[in-house]
This record gives C-alpha cells, sequence and structure tokens, in this order.
C-alpha cells in the first residue's frame, strides 16, 4: 500500500489530531497561521487553538501579488510564477512558526491551506453566458507538502462550486461548530476585506442558518488609503474620523444589483475597487469629494451595508453579534453598527474563546479536519461536501 495512505488512515483513525490552518486574505496583509488540536469531527469536534501567528507580507511580495489580483487582465507567466512561488513561501513561513513554537514537524498531522483568493467570480457577477460560478486559489498544496514534510489539504472552494454553491462563503461550517449556543440568537460577523456573516438560530436549527458575504468589509477602506494617503490601512480610523460622511455618495455606493441578489450570495474586489467608487461619485457628481471625507464615507458604507443587511433579514430582538477580522478593530465601523443597531448587542469572538484574528485560521484546520474524518453536514442550503485535495509529503 501506498505508505502516505496509511498515515492517512492513521491520522483519520487517531483519538486526537494536531492540524494547522492557513488563511491569506483579500487584504494581503500577511499569513494567519493557526496550530491547533482536535478530538472527533462534525458538530462534536473538540478543538483547541493552541498557537497563532500572522506573518506580514513583504511590500514586494503584496506588490507581486496585486499585480494579478482581482484583475481582468494579467501576465499568465506570473500567475504560473506564482502559484508555485506561494506554496513553497508558506511553507518557509509555516516551518519558521513551527520553529518558534518548538513543534517538531513530525507531530503535525495535516496543514489546511486556504491558499491565495486572486480572482473570484459568482455567475452573478461575472454573467457570461454559458458559464457558472468559478474562483481561483493560487499557492499549490503539493510545494507547501514537499517543503514542510506535513500532508496538505488544500483548494477547498472547487468543490464547493462543483456541488453548485458559489466557493464561499465557507465560514458557516466552522461558525456554527464555534458559536452556535441553544436559546441565543448570533450573528458571526467578520469584517475581512469583505464583510460577511453567519446566522446561528438558537433554537439550533440547522436548517435556518445564513452565511453570506454582505459587501465590503476593509477593501475599499484599505484601496482609498493605499492610493490617496500612501497607507495600507486606515489605523484607528484616524483618517474617517478626520473627515465628514457624504449621505449623498453613501446612497449611491448601496445602489447596486448586489445588494439585493438572493441569499447566500459572494462578492470580492472584482467588484468593490476604486472603479465602483468612482462610478458612484460620478453619479453624484462629487468627483472631486475631499480624501479623508472619501474615506469616512468608504467606512460608513461598509458598515451602512451590514446594518441594513441585519435590519431587513433578522427581526427578532435580542440577536447578539460576535465580530472578527481586521475590521473589527476599526471603531469608525464599530461604531457605526452600535448606533444603527440598537437592539444588538456587539461584541467580538472574544467573549466566546475564539482570537477574533485567527477565526479564518481556525476555520481552515477545522476544515482540514473534516475533510480528514468527517461527513458531509447539511446547514441551511449550501451544499453538504467535504471540501479540500491531499497532497502527500512524500
Ligand atoms: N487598528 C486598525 N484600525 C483600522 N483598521 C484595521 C486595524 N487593524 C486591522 N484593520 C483592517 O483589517 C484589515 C485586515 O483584515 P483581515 O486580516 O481580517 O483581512 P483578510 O483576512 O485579508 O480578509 P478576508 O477575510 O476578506 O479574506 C486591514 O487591511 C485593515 O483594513
Ligand atoms: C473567494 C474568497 O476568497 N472569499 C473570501 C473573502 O474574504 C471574506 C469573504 O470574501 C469570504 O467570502 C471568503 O472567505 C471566508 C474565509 C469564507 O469563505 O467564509
Amino acid at each position: 500500500m501506498n505508505k502516505n495512505l496509511q498515515k492517512l488512515f492513521n491520522a483519520a483513525q487517531r483519538q486526537q489530531r494536531l492540524g494547522i490552518g492557513l488563511m491569506s486574505g483579500t487584504s494581503l496583509d500577511g499569513l494567519d497561521i493557526a496550530l491547533c488540536s482536535f478530538e472527533g469531527s462534525g458538530i462534536d469536534t473538540q478543538f483547541r487553538l493552541l498557537q497563532f501567528t500572522t506573518i506580514p507580507y513583504t511590500p514586494d511580495f503584496k506588490l507581486a501579488v496585486q499585480q494579478v489580483f482581482a484583475q481582468k487582465q494579467v501576465s499568465l507567466e506570473q500567475v504560473t510564477l506564482l502559484n508555485a512561488y506561494i506554496g513553497s513561501f508558506h511553507a518557509k513561513l509555516i516551518l519558521q512558526a513551527l520553529t518558534i513554537w518548538k513543534v517538531p514537524v513530525a507531530g503535525v498531522d495535516f496543514i489546511a491551506s486556504h491558499g491565495q483568493t486572486i480572482y473570484h467570480a459568482p455567475k452573478h457577477q461575472h454573467q457570461q453566458p454559458g458559464y457558472d460560478s468559478a474562483t481561483l486559489q493560487i499557492g499549490d498544496g503539493d510545494h507547501i507538502a514537499i517543503k514542510t514534510g506535513i500532508m496538505t489539504i488544500s483548494d477547498f472552494r472547487q468543490k464547493h462550486i462543483a456541488v453548485g454553491g458559489e466557493g464561499a462563503p465557507l465560514a458557516l461550517y466552522g461558525d456554527v461548530l464555534l458559536g452556535s449556543q441553544p436559546g441565543e440568537d448570533r450573528i458571526l460577523l467578520n469584517i475581512g476585506g469583505i464583510a460577511n456573516l453567519t446566522y446561528l438560530p438558537g433554537d439550533s436549527d440547522l436548517s435556518k442558518v445564513i452565511c453570506t458575504d454582505i459587501g465590503p468589509g476593509n477593501t475599499l477602506i484599505d484601496a482609498a488609503c493605499r492610493e490617496y494617503f500612501d497607507q495600507p490601512f486606515d489605523e484607528d480610523s484616524k483618517i474617517a474620523y478626520s473627515g465628514k460622511v457624504s449621505e449623498t455618495l453613501l446612497d449611491a455606493l448601496l445602489y447596486h444589483p448586489f445588494f439585493n441578489e438572493t441569499l447566500p450570495k459572494t462578492t470580492g474586489p472584482e467588484l468593490f475597487n476604486l472603479s465602483y467608487v468612482a462610478d458612484a461619485q460620478q453619479a453624484t457628481r462629487l468627483l472631486n469629494i475631499g480624501k479623508a471625507d472619501l474615506v469616512a464615507t468608504l467606512s460608513a458604507f461598509t458598515g451602512r451595508a451590514i446594518a441594513q443587511f441585519i435590519r431587513s433579514n433578522f427581526t427578532s430582538g435580542n440577536i447578539k453579534l460576535f465580530a472578527s477580522g481586521g475590521g473589527a478593530r476599526n471603531p469608525f465601523i464599530m461604531e457605526y453598527l452600535t448606533n444603527a443597531l440598537p437592539g444588538v448587542s456587539i461584541g467580538n469572538t472574544d467573549a466566546l474563546g475564539i482570537n477574533p484574528d485567527a477565526k479564518e485560521a481556525i476555520l481552515f484546520a477545522l476544515l482540514g479536519n473534516e475533510a480528514l474524518c468527517g461527513e458531509p453536514l447539511a446547514i441551511g442550503t449550501n451544499p453538504a461536501v467535504l471540501m479540500g485535495k491531499f497532497s502527500f509529503a512524500f
């Protein structure tokens, strides 16, 4: 028998497993690495986050990815080179982290890698006749497996699309496990580049769970900060607080069919980018709006889209919201949500014992554990499938 299959079989059967989850998000700020231990699978999974780190990307690396990220036309050579390079680079960062944590490679059963999304094309967004939804994450798993010596599970989103989903959000598979609480209606809101949420009903009826993207999270704020302030993001909302929200531009930004799409829906910087903003500025004749006012308005856009979504979809009172992702550290957005959602108790996932920055990396570790020893789980209208492709280490 192929020795790798034996090893895989043993890991799947063992009572406890050690797995690493990797997330490299749309904000391109760095690689999130979560080392977790697991017992069991599915709804009964017992998990512990043992270590977590974000290793920031260098400006050169960001630039190389930005050249192909969410662009309709790119150098195919660059994509090909990056696919291998990102895999090897992530492997190097994992080995660094394991050395610092003093965790031997041989003790880790699997790596679950999201890869780097370079293009996300749900059908409602690309609108190309004859083509279904599609998505592309690069940073090939074989490179990670060979260079770390650890079996790697990767490319989780393709299966979701193959069975009729949009490839995202996958958060619900982890959120149900991490966040459900009988007797309490909860929302787990992640404000990354794009904002998404999972609604977890207090009666624990999995058919009622909703998980969907909502609209922009930090992506437009970051893009405006890069373009006009030579800064990667609006740290502690300093720029937004120095500007004034234009209600006229805000209304125009919210006027797009995406906001009326049926749920669940997904999106990305392929839609929410500076040319989307320029179109709204053009429509409202606000092309010369002050740059701090623009950042304030884009921050309000994120807040308003989230608040409107929650108000129109969840009418019962007593909802508890737990935020995560970098946007949970943007005071302007969080203050906006608090003011716009008076009936909702707002905190972050720390209150659930989940580091808000680590949540997505934990999600992929959980998905890896499911790929290894789980059963497909039916949640809401989402595909009940196990996702991920296996790359052996030798
Ligand atoms: N102190 C802060 N003040 C304001 N914004 C912040 C702060 N810290 C982080 N952010 C925002 O969070 C972003 C990073 O968020 P995160 O790491 O959740 O994104 P991601 O994982 O790349 O996104 P996605 O979930 O879309 O894949 C930064 O680019 C910035 O916009
Ligand atoms: C295609 C893609 O990479 N989508 C990401 C992105 O970041 C947030 C939002 O857009 C979400 O849909 C998704 O990631 C999370 C982890 C998800 O699938 O739940």
